[in-house]
């Protein structure tokens, strides 16, 4: 349901005793899904989907939002993070995007954390449809779909990191990130849910989502919201994993000594903190990064927590820090523009927030990171770029990409 009059919602939580795997359970051609660690929410069939576009995307979201919640009866005597009222979300990157802006609320949601488990049930006022049913689908067959590159051939990526650096250096802007991407097709009633069970299993660490096509497994929390504390882990500088214990070792003592990377990373650490302190005066952050590991790449990682100190939702702060500097760059304004020059694309929802929000505001968001979109008609788009600095070399930020495009692109061969 697209239309902006108010839907009067009834949403009812109950506490069951055990859910096993939760990725079954979802749709396979659109599959709504947050996960990390083995926990999280899955989504089955759409009560709700509203969608937004322009500079304003994110607030207008936090207002449709905070009226839908308005106009709810919510039983939940669960109270975990991520019961009762929940809406799954995706934001394109760009205010000037074609890709709509989505928040979706399930019309069943089943959840784990911590050992307990929960049913969500959701039926609009006046839709009589039966709900969905609540059992594990059969996997659909499997599939292998190779992805070649799509916009930008490897050579005219390189030559815009060259452009990028020439701008750098002449002082139109600090750290600017360029992203290319890579193109193939999903043949019609593929089973989604194949795609995430390998993403899922294969970065266990990193969030593995699924909402309104976007699909991927990001190791950056934009921002988390629980029990009126805000956190963040941002990621900024990157290195290749060594191929025995030795060489990756060192992989990660070069990345925490790396000049390059850490001005790249300083850039993102305090384009987050700017946007969370009016919310968060008293924000904790170490003073030096630590390299974060991943299956196919080191990071560069900052945590950053605080108790909030006004009735900020997780969606009003996706629109305070969005975009931070480790998908744009700094200053903002200035990369955004060299981003349009550059990139021959629309980034869609790539780099954009990704997450869930529930009644409270509380959610959990990640940045749209290592991703592709899959469209209606099964055509998949994947996303990766680095952060360019002055020191930054086109090849080595182009060998950088290929890393990064790794878990979609195995997932999906
Ligand atoms: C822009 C991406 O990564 C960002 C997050 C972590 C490290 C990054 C880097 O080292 O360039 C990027 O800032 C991407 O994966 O497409």
């Amino acid at each position: 349901m697209t239309d902006t009059e108010t839907r009067v919602l009834s949403v009812e939580t109950i506490e069951i005793s055990d859910l096993k795997q939760i990725i079954p359970l979802t749709d396979p051609e659109r599959p709504l899904l947050w996960m990390r660690k083995g926990q999280g929410l899955v989504g089955i069939g759409e009560a709700v989907r509203l969608e937004f576009e322009g500079p304003t995307r994110m607030q207008d979201a936090a207002a449709a939002w905070r009226e839908l919640v308005d106009a709810a009866t919510v039983t939940n005597p669960v109270e975990l993070p991520g019961t009762g009222l929940v809406a799954f979300g995706a934001f394109a990157f760009s205010a000037s995007s074609a890709e709509k802006s989505v928040l979706i609320v399930p019309r069943i949601i089943l959840g784990k954390r911590d050992g307990r488990f929960w049913v969500t049930k959701i039926t609009v006022a006046g839709d009589d449809r039966p709900l969905p049913r609540l059992e594990p689908r059969a996997f659909g067959d499997e599939y292998r779909i190779s992805l070649l590159p799509g916009d930008e051939d490897p050579g005219a990526f390189r030559a815009d990191v060259e452009t990028a650096i020439q701008r750098i250096v002449r002082g139109d802007v600090g750290k600017v990130v360029l992203a290319r991407n890579l193109v193939g097709h999903l043949p019609e009633g593929s089973d989604i849910r194949r795609v995430l069970v390998d993403l899922a299993m294969g970065y266990p660490d990193c969030w593995t989502y699924s909402v309104d096509g976007l699909i991927g497994s990001s190791p950056e929390t934009l921002v988390g919201v629980s029990n009126r504390t805000v956190s963040a882990r941002v990621l900024a500088g990157t290195m290749s994993r060594g191929r025995d214990a030795d060489s990756d070792a060192e992989a990660a003592t070069s990345l925490v000594t790396s000049v390059k990377d850490n001005d790249e990373h300083a850039f993102a650490v305090q384009s987050v903190v700017a946007a969370l302190r009016p919310h968060s005066p008293h924000l904790t952050w170490s003073e030096l990064p630590f390299a974060l590991k991943l299956p196919n790449l080191w990071h560069l990682a900052t945590d950053v927590a605080g108790p909030l100190t006004d009735r900020a939702t997780s969606l009003d702060l996706i629109a305070a820090l969005h975009p931070t500097a480790a998908v744009a760059g700094f200053p903002t304004d200035a990369a955004l523009a060299l981003i349009d020059e550059l990139e021959p694309f629309d980034r869609g929802r790539y780099a954009g927030p990704v997450g869930w929000v529930d009644a409270a505001g509380d959610g959990e968001w990640a940045i749209a990171l290592r991703c592709a979109q899959i469209s209606p008609t099964g055509d998949i788009t994947a996303y990766a770029g680095c952060g360019i600095v002055a020191e930054s070399d086109p090849m080595k930020e182009l060998t950088e990409t290929k890393m990064k495009f790794r878990p979609i692109v195995e997932a999906f061969g």
